[in-house]
């Protein structure tokens, strides 16, 4: 049975470990700080639509990472802004009995498009996941993922393209933990297609009527997607899919308010933010192309000064100019 080493314990880190322990999988779950201390010392309490549970889970601080072996897959689930070190601290991990941890597996979670570009520097068979998930971490030692009666919805491919043996068996494991999950050739295309979805991520930190963020994020997502066809990016079509989401929902979980998405979760939590990785990304294609993006210009900015004062989200207004 393959080991999955999980990197990374948040939102989709701890849940993976979560669905791999309730489902037989093997795995270890190593992450930093007092959340990883609290899961290994009290147990993960693990919200789904179905009740709350604490489980225990196969644990490693960063810092004592557990011997790996050959066969070993490693899953990264840390936001884009710590992929470099992470994949570094990783790499050159030596496998006893021979070789490098570079050699291994490692697939990246990440939303946006830079992960896998930073992590081929190092590793050769680099699977690149497109995760569809509503998952949540606020609160130390606690994760909800409130979809049913799937966990979350995973396209996988090798990066930059192509799908080989290791990616089928990835995508069975999965598909045992709960997930919906599917192999695709042209993973570049799903991950295009996601970061559509995700600059609209930060309109939650901003305090404007509702009706004026749904207007923001259809300007932000016609606007990313112009960029990205400019940029030879063909996002996919939702119609490509080749899994049934159509009894796929996102259930009320008592004690967590709607909304959430982890640009959010990652303000409230007070940690650094990945709205470079999201517009940012838009905003780098579009200068790369001769290009303006300014609504993701101006919505990275506007995200990256509230961080800068420190101010909570939902405390000032967006006021982005649209047009008529
Ligand atoms: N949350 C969601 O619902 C979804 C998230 N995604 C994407 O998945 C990726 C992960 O997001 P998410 O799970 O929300 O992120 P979280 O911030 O919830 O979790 C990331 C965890 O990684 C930890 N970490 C950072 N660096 C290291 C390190 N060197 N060693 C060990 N642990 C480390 C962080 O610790 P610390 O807190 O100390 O920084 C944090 O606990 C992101 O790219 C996100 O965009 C995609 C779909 C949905
Ligand atoms: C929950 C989801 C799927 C919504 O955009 C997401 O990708 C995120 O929170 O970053």
């Amino acid at each position: 049975m393959t080991r999955y080493i999980i990197i990374g314990a948040g939102a989709v880190g701890a849940s993976l470990a979560a669905e791999f322990e309730s489902h037989g999988l093997d795995y270890v779950l190593v992450g930093r700080g007092e959340q990883i201390a609290h899961i290994a010392a009290q147990g993960l309490t693990y919200r789904r639509p179905g009740g709350t549970r604490v489980l225990a889970l196969k644990t490693a601080d960063q810092s004592s990472p557990p011997a790996l072996k050959p066969g070993d897959v490693l899953l990264l689930t840390v936001k884009t802004q710590d992929v470099e070190t992470t994949s570094q601290d990783w790499a050159w991990l030596d496998i006893p009995g021979g070789g490098l941890a570079a050699t291994l597996p490692i697939v990246t979670f990440q939303n946006g498009l830079a992960a896998e570009e930073i992590v081929l520097r190092r590793f050769d068979s680099v699977h690149a996941a497109s995760i569809l998930i509503p998952a949540r971490y606020t609160r130390t030692g606690e994760v909800t993922v409130a979809s049913t009666p799937h966990v979350g919805v995973v396209t996988l491919g090798r990066f930059p393209h192509g799908v080989d043996e290791i990616t089928h068996a990835i995508v069975t494991d999965l598909n045992r933990a709960g997930y919906l999950a599917e192999a695709r050739a042209d993973i570049r295309r799903w991950k295009a297609a996601k970061l559509i979805h995700n600059v609209g991520n930060a309109l939650e930190l901003f305090s404007d009527p509702p009706e004026v963020h749904a207007k923001t994020a259809e300007a932000l997502a016609a606007e990313a997607h112009s960029i990205l066809q400019a940029a030879s990016h063909d996002p996919a079509d939702p119609s490509e899919r080749g899994v049934d989401l159509s009894s796929w929902r996102i259930a009320e979980i008592t004690g967590d308010e709607a909304g959430g998405k982890s640009t959010w979760q990652s303000f409230v939590r007070g940690t650094s933010s990945e709205v470079d990785y999201l517009n940012g990304e838009i905003v780098r294609l579009a200068r790369l192309h001769g290009l303006a993006a300014p609504f993701n210009a101006a919505v990275q900015a506007a995200a990256a000064t509230l961080a800068r004062d420190g101010a909570a989200p939902g405390t000032r207004p967006l006021n982005l100019a649209l047009p008529a």
